[in-house]
């Protein structure tokens, strides 16, 4: 393997609402150096795809599915043609891979299929998930579609367009805000195309939860985004946490994401990517982006008590505390050892 190519591919996710100028940010960022190895694969609704007339600069390869949308009928077609990219990466000699998503599509099972597909494991990781969110616009989407909502809460960074048109009202921030706590929010003109645009791994610092008073939506006041913080942490006791909160809600787990600090490699994080009941085998990042090596995790629910997941993770993962059960009476025989 060359240094300048890495054992896995990142899989940058690029969605927003119907028209909020993904593609437009896609040719952007295709315009860009660092994207000049960029594999695409744009999904869109209705037999004939039209996005691929519409992008432009295209250097590694570009596949464009119409037979649906890839977070529900062609789930399928989207892991084919990720494997097929992969299986030609040598001739291709791309070094990154932009999905973009359907306006309609939940990202969720998106980045399911994406970190379960076969073939993929240990091939590609998810580099994060970039939403699009129109300035003017977003509101509307947020109060009329749950999977604008959706778009915005697993957000790794959500980009404001349109602002040339009209800015964001306070009101659409504030819901930015409550929905996702710790995704950046940046006006998308103002924001330079470099490789680091998906925001990886979840590895900014999380935000202070917003004031839940100004929720008016039904969808706001469901989703709810938990950052869950510890030190070093012994690798059971994290993947019995990890267990017992998809038994109880993986339903409606929408994304647990972040880095954990473990006692058998506190030097290098170790990722965590989790959607619904289904859990990506921990990789390593080189070492800590600033600071001392630390467990910070966001896990974002739809319409579970942050309360009671907080305390699940206190039980397993917190201190030892009189009111609640020691970590070792709830951790099962070892744990599982997908962390170990
Ligand atoms: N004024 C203005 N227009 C924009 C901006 N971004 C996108 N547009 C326009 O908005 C329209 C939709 O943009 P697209 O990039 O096609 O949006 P999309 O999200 O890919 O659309 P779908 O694939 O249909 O969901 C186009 O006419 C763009 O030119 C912006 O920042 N300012």
């Amino acid at each position: 393997m060359s240094p300048d190519r890495p054992a896995a591919v990142p899989v940058g996710i690029l969605t927003g609402f119907l028209g909020a100028g993904k593609t437009t940010l896609l040719n952007r960022m295709l315009a860009a150096p660092g994207f000049g190895r960029t594999a695409v694969i744009v999904n869109e609704f209705g037999e004939v795809g039209l996005d691929h007339l519409l992008v432009e600069a295209v250097t590694g390869d570009m596949l464009v599915l119409t037979t649906g949308c890839i977070c529900c009928a062609a789930r399928g077609d989207l892991l084919a043609a990720v494997d097929g990219l992969m299986a030609r990466r040598a001739t291709l000699g791309f070094d990154h891979i932009v999905v973009e998503t359907t306006g309609l599509a939940d990202p969720g099972p998106v980045l399911n299929a994406l970190l379960l597909g076969p073939g993929l494991a240990g091939n590609s990781s998810i580099d994060g998930v970039l939403t699009l969110v129109s300035a003017p616009d977003g509101a509307a989407a947020l109060a009329g579609h749950a999977e604008a909502g959706h778009q915005v809460a697993l957000a790794d960074r959500i980009l404001l367009s349109k602002c040339d048109l009209a800015g964001p009202s306070p009101e659409l921030l504030s819901r930015l805000a409550a929905l996702n706590p710790t995704a950046p929010v940046a006006e998308a003109r103002a924001v330079a195309m470099t490789r680091d645009l998906f925001a990886a791994d979840a590895r900014h610092t999380a935000r202070p939860a917003p004031d839940h008073r100004h929720h008016h939506h039904a969808a706001d006041a469901r989703i709810r985004a938990v950052v869950l913080r510890a030190g070093v942490l012994e690798a059971g006791r994290l993947g019995a946490f990890i267990a017992d909160l998809q038994g109880r809600h993986g339903a409606a787990l929408l994304r647990l994401k972040g880095v954990a600090a473990l006692h058998h490699a506190p030097e290098r994080p170790t990722v965590v990517q989790a959607v619904g009941h289904l859990l990506h085998p921990g990789r390593h990042l080189d070492g800590w982006p600033g600071g001392e090596p630390r467990t910070e995790l966001v896990a974002i629910l739809d319409g579970v008590d942050a309360a009671a997941v907080t305390a699940l993770w206190d039980g397993y993962c917190g201190g030892p505390a009189i009111d609640r059960p020691d970590a070792a009476a709830l951790m099962p025989d070892g744990g599982p050892g997908l962390f170990g």
